[in-house]
């Protein structure tokens, strides 16, 4: 319970520090304001259930006529305090999930958090896309409707309760085993007594309801996952006629969610049968248990359509619990989820690189004695010692698997387990993976990304574009109503490549560093469009990663990653340098 409770504080003083969050506090106080105002209405009402029906009692039809238009004046001031309060609840739920979700993903995106979490074995998260999007969505719904109704219900208890005490002055007398048992203002004691039992019942059969519930949106979140993966998939495992085991998967997930979804519905029904009759018997018990009283003529029947009414309050506001389980098990849940998401996220940003990165203070790169580990602390590549000057062209070859990309990945900071020291040069540096990354939005945006793309822009990623050789997709980019989704979908795996090839030349680094980032291309295109970059950006260095010689860049050095593992410590800065085969501005440019 203590843990439950330092997780909710825990988001609490995210959703107020968030942007915004502060006048969400404002918020707050004015629903619980009409709250209170409305506890003040709900007493008005008890008081005019005794008006009305003493006024039926003796056929007084002018008062009843009366009290039916304070009636009407009640529940107009009543609605208004309804709809008031939870319009603003609504303002209040928006601005603390946009809070709550700002810091999320600001946490996420420090310090590459959403890569550590991805690939990195001992912090990976199932799902953080559902955490940002559907449990801060989840918990500050289910917060604010919770906390402002159990602070509503216990203010309200105290003024029904104090009622209730007033009115029922009455005691209950009967006999046992001879003797004489007079129970003064039982129907006070009745209420918490009904509904202390009540409550016991209803954990009892509830208490497995809420790990289920947990187990459920788990199952749900992994389902979606795999529709998701297979959504971005469709090619590879169209040519693999990969369908019946895609299938099998997709059955398997699903069948996870229909296991547990019955047994959720199991212990619903099991719960329902306990709740639906309470629920029904609520309404009628007090006017049951306040019968002796009329019936023996203390209390007149407006005074007990009165009594009935209050107790009924305080047995609803004792209920509250009752009712609400099903919500609570929903936010202990999703509090849950996201508490552990942060200390997954405290956990990679309190552990320290064990690769030392800092600027070399000229416009060098050096590396010395960089070793790479995995996430467990297995040694899994020693990278060359290595100098590289302002302007070079590098090529890091070696077999497969030896840890060229990893290396790349810790020069970009991205790697940081492992030993030695990385010393970064002065300038920007932009890194191309094999596989381009193409963010969601057309492809002249594409072209410039990470620069932001606005009209003016626009035009300069449709001009890179037709320089890399895709002017035709420039043009139809350029067209109205045209989707960006379908653009990107039919794009070749090359020409995916030479997207990212214009960025490049949008951004124009100091250090370009390629990982098979031109694998996808002829050889001849490869020399065309690596003659351009050099071209266009003549004093750049570029860092490729290949298995094939990258021509077009001019001299290259060569770095072998193959003989370094056998274990050189002497900075390599000019392996084997080729004579270009071809000079960079006999290169013709491309059409
Ligand atoms: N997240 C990870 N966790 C554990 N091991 C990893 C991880 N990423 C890469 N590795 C391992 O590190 C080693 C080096 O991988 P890397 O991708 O750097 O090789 P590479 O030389 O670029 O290979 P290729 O030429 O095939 O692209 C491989 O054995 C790989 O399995």
């Amino acid at each position: 319970m203590r843990a439950l409770a330092a997780r909710l504080w825990r988001l609490v003083v995210l959703c107020v520090k968030g942007p915004g969050g502060r006048l969400g506090l404002v918020y707050f106080a004015a629903i619980l304001a009409l709250n209170f105002v409305g506890i003040q209405i709900t007493l008005r009402l008890i008081a005019w259930n005794a008006d009305f029906y003493n006024a039926l009692q003796k056929l007084d039809a002018g008062e009843a006529v009366r009290q039916m238009g304070i009636f009407a004046i009640i529940i107009g001031i009543n609605s208004a305090q309804f709809l008031i309060a939870s319009y603003i609840r609504k303002l209040l739920q928006i601005r603390w999930r946009h809070a709550l979700t700002s810091v999320m993903l600001d946490r996420w995106l420090a310090d590459k958090v959403y890569w550590h979490l991805n690939y990195d074995d001992g912090a990976a998260v199932d799902n953080p896309d559902q955490r940002i999007a559907e449990d801060c969505r989840l918990y500050v719904n289910l917060l604010t409707g919770e906390a402002l109704e159990l602070i509503t219900t216990l203010a309200g208890l105290a003024s029904y309760v104090a009622l209730l005490w007033q009115l029922s002055s009455f005691p209950l007398a009967f006999g046992l085993f001879g003797m004489a048992i007079e129970i003064p203002r039982y129907m006070v004691w009745a209420a918490p007594i009904y509904v202390a039992v009540s409550s016991g019942v209803t954990h009892l059969l509830g208490a497995r309801l809420m790990r289920l519930t947990v187990e459920q949106q788990h199952r749900e979140a992994d389902f979606r996952f795999a529709l998701t993966r297979l959504r971005q998939s469709t090619e590879a495992v169209g040519l693999a006629d990969g369908e019946a085991v895609e299938r099998r998967i997709l059955d398997r997930r699903f069948g996870g969610i229909v296991a547990n979804w019955r047994r959720l519905i199991n212990q619903e029904l099991l719960l329902g049968c306990f709740t639906r009759p309470y629920m029904a018997t609520v309404l009628r018990i007090p006017v049951f248990l306040a019968l002796p009283a009329y019936l023996a003529g203390q209390v007149t029947l407006g005074g007990l359509m009165q009594l009935g009414s209050a107790f009924q309050n305080v047995v609803t506001s004792l209920s509250w619990f009752i009712f609400s389980y099903r919500d609570l098990a929903e936010l202990a849940a999703a509090s849950r989820r996201l508490d552990g998401f942060l200390d997954r996220i405290d956990a990679i940003a309190s552990r320290p690189p064990t690769i030392a990165r800092r600027p070399s203070g000229n416009s060098t790169l050096r590396l010395s004695g960089l070793t790479l580990d995995d996430p467990a602390g297995r040694e899994l590549a020693r990278v060359p010692a290595l100098v590289i000057t302002k302007g070079e062209a590098v090529w890091l070859r070696g077999r497969s698997g030896i840890g060229k990309s990893t290396a790349l990945k810790a020069v970009a900071g991205l790697w940081r387990a492992g030993g030695g020291t990385i010393e970064m040069p002065g300038g920007t540096q932009m890194f191309l993976p094999q596989q381009p990354y193409l963010p969601l939005a057309d492809l002249r945006a594409a072209a410039l990304y990470p620069r932001p793309a606005d009209g003016e822009a626009l035009t300069d990623g449709a001009r890179l574009l037709a320089l890399v050789g895709l002017a035709p997709r420039a043009e139809a980019a350029s067209l109205p109503g045209d989707d960006p989704d379908q653009q990107q979908r039919s794009l070749s795996g090359g020409e995916q490549q030479r997207v990212a090839l214009a960025r490049v030349l949008a951004n124009r680094p100091d250090w370009v560093f390629m990982d098979e980032a031109t694998s996808a291309l002829d050889q001849a295109a490869e020399e065309q469009l690596l003659a351009l970059l050099r071209r266009e950006l003549p004093h750049a260095t570029f860092v490729v990663v290949a298995h094939r010689e990258p021509r077009g860049l001019g001299p290259l050095t060569i770095v072998d990653f193959d003989a370094t593992m056998a274990a050189s410590t002497e900075p390599v800065t000019a392996g084997r340098t080729p004579t270009p085969h071809y000079a960079a501005d006999a290169i013709p440019a491309l059409s």
